[in-house]
């Protein structure tokens, strides 16, 4: 692995109600790495997401930045729902970050068009979220997270309520900039077609309490595209990580 972003040892949350909802979480995510954590309803991916986020703390373990903690701006967070402002425009939906940060008003504006570009919106800056399709809120939404330059982008079951072609377009988009670009990238998914499409590494999560029960490695050759989508190699890559998940899921594979 090439260098350590973060690294988690003997995580475990409960939370107030007495659900422990991860427990013995031990994982080193490397700089550049693409991650998908897969798993059931209920087996703590969000709560991991989160406490990787800083938005929540571990009750038992540690998590550490080998690499140096993470400075403001240093982790993007997209949620399933694109959470814009509805009376702001894109551009001030995307800016605000930045604004928070402190940065004068027309660089934010100006960093703003440039991540909104990033995601193949340019020429909608002053559209309104009521204006845009379910696909590019969520592309400004992914805008907004990037616009810090984040070292580390968390996406909890982004793409889940998007149709198919939709959410096909949106994942090789979000390939497309991580290859550019190289942040590091945890992405949450109910699905396997879309964790082997995605991931260079797959954990296969477990409930009550959520664990980690089995990583695969994605051996594809990069870009990723169509051809990777219906190739034989993909297909039994999912039937394998599916194995694993309804094994995970305490079900006969
Ligand atoms: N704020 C909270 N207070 C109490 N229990 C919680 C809280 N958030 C989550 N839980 C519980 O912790 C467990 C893990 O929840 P979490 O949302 O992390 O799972 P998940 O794998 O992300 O599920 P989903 O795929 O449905 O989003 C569940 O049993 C859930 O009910």
């Amino acid at each position: 692995m090439i260098g350590r972003l973060v690294s988690l040892s003997g995580v475990a949350k409960r939370y107030p109600t007495g659900t422990l909802a991860v427990q013995g979480i031990d994982l080193d995510i490397g700089q550049g790495d693409f991650l998908a954590l897969l798993g059931p309803s209920g087996c703590g991916k969000s709560t991991l997401l989160r406490m990787i986020a800083r938005l929540a703390a571990a009750t038992e373990g540690r998590i550490d930045w080998p690499a140096g903690p993470p400075r403001p701006g240093d982790i993007g967070f997209v949620f399933q729902e694109p959470t814009l402002m509805p009376w702001a425009t894109a551009l001030a939906n995307v800016a605000l970050p930045l604004e928070l940060a402190g940065l004068p008003r027309r660089e934010a504006a100006a960093r703003a068009a440039e991540a909104l570009a990033r995601v193949e919106l340019a020429g909608f800056e002053t559209a309104h979220p009521r204006a845009l399709s379910g696909g590019m809120r969520m592309r400004v939404s992914i805008a907004r997270a990037l616009v810090t330059r984040p070292r580390l982008l968390l996406l909890d079951e982004p793409f889940a309520a998007l149709d198919e072609i939709t959410r096909h377009r949106l994942n090789n988009d979000l390939l497309a900039l991580w290859e550019a670009e190289r942040f590091t990238v945890v992405f949450v998914t109910h699905s396997v077609f879309e964790s082997v499409y995605l991931a260079r590494r797959i954990l296969v999560m477990a409930p009550r309490p959520g664990r980690v029960h089995a990583e695969f490695a994605v051996e594809a050759p990069a870009p990723r595209g169509e051809a990777f989508r219906t190739s034989a190699g993909y297909a039994a890559q999912c039937r394998e990580v599916s194995r694993a998940l309804a094994a995970a899921m305490g079900e006969a594979a």
